[in-house]
């Protein structure tokens, strides 16, 4: 992923300048009864599409971070061994009999961890990270505590200059602008898909932008509504998009589906501003 280092204001990076100035989550704290405390717990979502090579170590390294009690890997119809790898690594999994894209696999992996969930305790926080974390996937574990506080409703990582990466910042800049015009907030790294993110706030992102529109998406829809995102660094590595025909590639494609969910949200917002008020 492409860094860039474009200097922000503490205000509009969501990340608080002094324990003081701590923004405070929207997500409703789910009562429990009087006297009885649960530990909130976390699960772990792998979107994994083709990740034979990776996936094992992410899931042992993921199985490591506070408070997660649930690793599940989505295999997105991938062609490889990714999912009996997962599976011998201790992962849950589930699988797409056909490749639906990464949103897609969110999807799933968020309602597979909601039938998990314990009826009557509160919902687990919901962490994405990619299959190709390796042993790093541990190093997400700082996306957890802004949520835990409800400091948060979502924490984004911010993934530091990563070695072979061919990203010449197009991707990045549109969608970083896009965010910015329809939200305020301007974020370092409007792609990264590293997240934590509580279920009421990921059920309000939901049904999600399609495909590599998904993080773009979500941070719109999220920000519009009150919710409260921050980018924290994690000290992750990943296997970056190169400069050959493949990358290039793959970048056309974020960019068609980072522009279909910008354009849908343009749409929606200039829809909503023209509707006739029919209230009392
Ligand atoms: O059809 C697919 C393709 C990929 N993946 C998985 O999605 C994750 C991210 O894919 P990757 O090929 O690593 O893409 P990157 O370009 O490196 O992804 C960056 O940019 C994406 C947005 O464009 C974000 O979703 C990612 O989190 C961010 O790391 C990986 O676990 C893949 O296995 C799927 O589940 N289904
Ligand atoms: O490599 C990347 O960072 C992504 O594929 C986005 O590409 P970009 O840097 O050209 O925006």
């Amino acid at each position: 992923m492409t860094q860039d280092d474009s200097p922000q204001d503490a205000a509009s990076s969501g990340i608080p300048a002094s324990p003081g100035e701590l923004p405070v989550a929207k997500t409703t704290r789910v009562p429990t009864p009087e006297g009885v405390r649960f530990r909130q717990r976390v699960a772990v979502i792998i979107p994994a599409k083709d990740e034979a090579k990776r996936i094992a170590a992410t899931i042992r390294s993921a199985r490591a971070i506070p408070n997660v009690d649930l690793v599940l890997v989505v295999d997105d119809g991938s062609e490889d061994a990714t999912q009996h790898v997962a599976r011998d690594a201790g992962a849950v999994v589930v699988r797409h009999p056909h490749n639906r894209g990464k949103a897609a696999a969110m999807e799933t992996g968020a309602l597979v961890v909601a039938m998990r969930d314990v009826p009557g305790r509160p919902p687990r926080h919901l962490l994405f990270i990619d299959a190709d974390l390796g042993e790093t996937a541990v190093a997400t574990a700082a996306l957890v505590p802004p949520v835990m506080q409800g400091v948060a409703d979502m924490a984004i990582a911010i993934i530091p200059p990563q070695p072979g990466a061919g990203g010449h910042g197009f991707v990045v800049g549109a969608a970083r602008r896009a965010i910015q015009s329809l939200t305020g907030w301007t974020p370092k790294q409007p792609l990264s898909g590293m997240r934590c993110i509580t279920r009421e706030a990921f059920e309000t992102g939901t049904p999600l932008a399609r495909g590599w529109g998904v993080e773009v998406g979500l941070t719109i829809d999220l920000l519009r509504r009150g919710y409260v995102a921050v980018e924290i660094p994690c000290e992750i590595r990943h296997r970056p998009s190169g400069k050959d025909f493949k990358g290039q590639m793959h970048r056309a494609a974020q960019y068609r589906d980072v522009q279909l969910a910008i354009n849908s949200r343009r749409i929606r917002r200039t829809a909503g501003a023209v509707r006739p008020h029919h209230g009392s």
